[in-house]
């Protein structure tokens, strides 16, 4: 039983958090029906109970990936963003291209003179889903931009052949006016719950409520962001060096290394966004690749620096020398080699190349942790392997059982040769003890069900409710029963709606 509580608990009945929400079939999203009520935030824990430490392979923290419990909170918090909508009332388009159910993923900024600037125009990216395939990218809308040569476009077919794990990919852009406006749309590959590094560690948070992922949330007044550690740092350096050194080797500049521009989407990744944005806006510009693969170099410097400082200004030229002295007294020497490397103060040329050279040593801790990494999610992936095979077991089993149109069916009766999948089932589900209370084990049901799937030959004594009659059958024979029951019933509903059951 004390496994059962532990096991049983994620699939708590969730109807009370007041977000129950209409199955929306054309697109397989959620959608809130009005009227709409405000969400109470879900208890992860509920949903994601530590496992029984025999269970767990590794129950620690390691480089990328959290301990288990805290990786099954973070996937269930991104599934959970995924199939959110909008707050009502912001009057976004209903479909535009191909794309619907948009949420913007800005924060609301009340005074417009505060909202930042994508180059000389204002940007707002929202989160929408493809009609096509059902998937959630990331959009990110100029607003006020005409385009005017189509030939700009060739930006997005270069940007899409990049694919590197720290650069968010490019899919497509168009342009649009569902806004009102003459809008530019560039469409990214979305990565839920993503932070920009400003917003992760140069923000303070304001006062209120911090969920806590293993309890309820504790009243904490404003608090600064945490300084980032110096092995995160150096990861996030050998992230985005091997990203640079991908988009030169293509023979472009990358123009987007900036605090506000990388995401962290996941423990310790880093990628850079909004990649060819630059390029669709300034197509009329020409422009010197040599020199923006230097300026790329220096850009990675300023981000180092202002992520040391926690400052998105300490590398401004007025304050430089004083950043450079706090990023000395809390990092190792070598952080500030590379940052003067990558400044180039004496004027020398600098390649992405002699920049992995100066940080080879941490390039193979980086190939280590990435496939401890690896080896977790194995593992991980390992414990949840059978979940799909049982449950469509349990479907199969559910669409046939207790169907009212065999009530009269003699083959179910007591002297019918689908008796034993009825016998089976109280076997599986209805058992009760000596005194005739309910057994309720989810490790009887699991094992019944792995033995029925694997049709074994072990045999087991069925008993009638009444007690007055038993047959003994093996696991194989019932698979067969099972299996030839569920076929008929998927012949007969597949004359009138093929596909319903793959
Ligand atoms: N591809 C993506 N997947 C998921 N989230 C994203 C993606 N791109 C951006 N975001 C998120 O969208 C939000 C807004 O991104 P944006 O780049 O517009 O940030 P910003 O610079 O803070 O906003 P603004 O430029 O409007 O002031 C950020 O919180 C960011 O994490």
């Amino acid at each position: 039983m004390g496994q059962l509580d532990e096991l049983g608990q994620p699939y708590h009945e969730d109807s009370h958090y007041g977000y129950v929400s209409e199955y929306d079939a054309h697109s397989a999203y959620y959608t809130i029906p009005s009227p709409v009520f405000l969400r109470q935030p879900l208890n992860y824990h509920l949903y994601t109970t530590t496992i029984p430490s025999s269970f767990v392979q590794s129950a620690s923290d390691s480089h990328f990936v959290p301990s288990t419990t805290e990786l099954r909170t973070s996937l269930q918090r991104r599934s959970e963003t995924i199939r959110g909508t909008a707050a009502p009332g912001l009057n976004l388009p209903e479909e535009i291209q191909g794309y619907h159910t948009f949420v913007p993923l800005d924060a609301q900024v009340a005074n417009a003179n505060e909202r930042r600037k994508f180059g000389n125009w204002f940007s707002t990216t929202y989160r929408a889903i493809a009609t096509a395939d059902g998937v959630p990218y990331a959009l990110r809308r100029i607003e006020n931009f005409r385009l005017v040569q189509q030939a700009a476009f060739v930006h997005v077919d270069k940007w899409n052949k990049i694919r590197h794990p720290s650069i968010v990919t490019i899919h497509e852009a168009f342009t649009t006016r569902a806004f009102n406006d003459n809008s530019l749309v560039v469409v990214y590959t979305y990565h839920a719950n993503a932070q920009t590094l400003y917003d992760a560690y140069c923000k303070s948070k304001p006062p209120g409520y911090q969920s806590h992922p293993h309890g309820r949330g504790v009243f904490q007044g404003r608090t600064q962001p945490p300084a980032v550690p110096e092995r995160t740092l150096w990861s996030y350096i050998v992230q985005l060096a091997s990203a640079i050194k991908k988009v030169h080797d293509a023979g472009m500049a990358v123009r987007t290394i900036d605090l506000t521009k990388v995401l962290v989407t996941g423990q310790n990744r880093v990628r850079i966004s909004s990649c060819g944005v630059v390029e669709l806006l300034t197509h009329d510009t020409p422009q010197d690749m040599a020199m923006l693969q230097q300026e790329d170099l220096n850009m990675l410097g300023r981000l180092i620096l202002c992520l040391c400082c926690a400052n998105p200004a300490a590398a401004n030229p007025q304050g430089l020398h004083k950043s450079l002295e706090n990023m000395g007294r809390t990092y190792g020497n070598e952080v500030s080699t590379i940052v003067l490397y990558l400044f180039g103060k004496n004027g020398h040329h600098r390649t992405v190349d002699q920049l992995l050279d100066l940080i080879k040593t941490h390039f193979v801790i980086e190939m280590n942790d990435a496939l401890s990494a690896s080896d977790r999610l194995e593992n991980e992936l390992l414990t949840e392997l059978e979940n799909a095979r049982l449950v469509r077991l349990l479907c199969k089993f559910g669409f046939i059982n207790e169907r009212p149109e065999f009530a009269r069916d003699p083959r179910w009766s007591e002297t019918g040769d689908r008796y034993p999948i009825k016998l089976f089932r109280d076997y599986v589900f209805h058992q009760v003890d000596e005194n005739g209370n309910p057994v309720v084990h989810l490790s009887h049901v699991l094992t019944c069900l792995n033995k029925l799937d694997a049709g074994t030959d072990e045999k087991i004594m069925l008993v009638s409710r009444d007690e007055q009659s038993c047959l003994v059958v093996s696991y194989s024979e019932l698979k067969q029963c099972i299996d030839s029951a569920f076929s008929e019933l998927s012949r007969a509903s597949s004359l009138s709606t093929p596909h319903k059951y793959r």
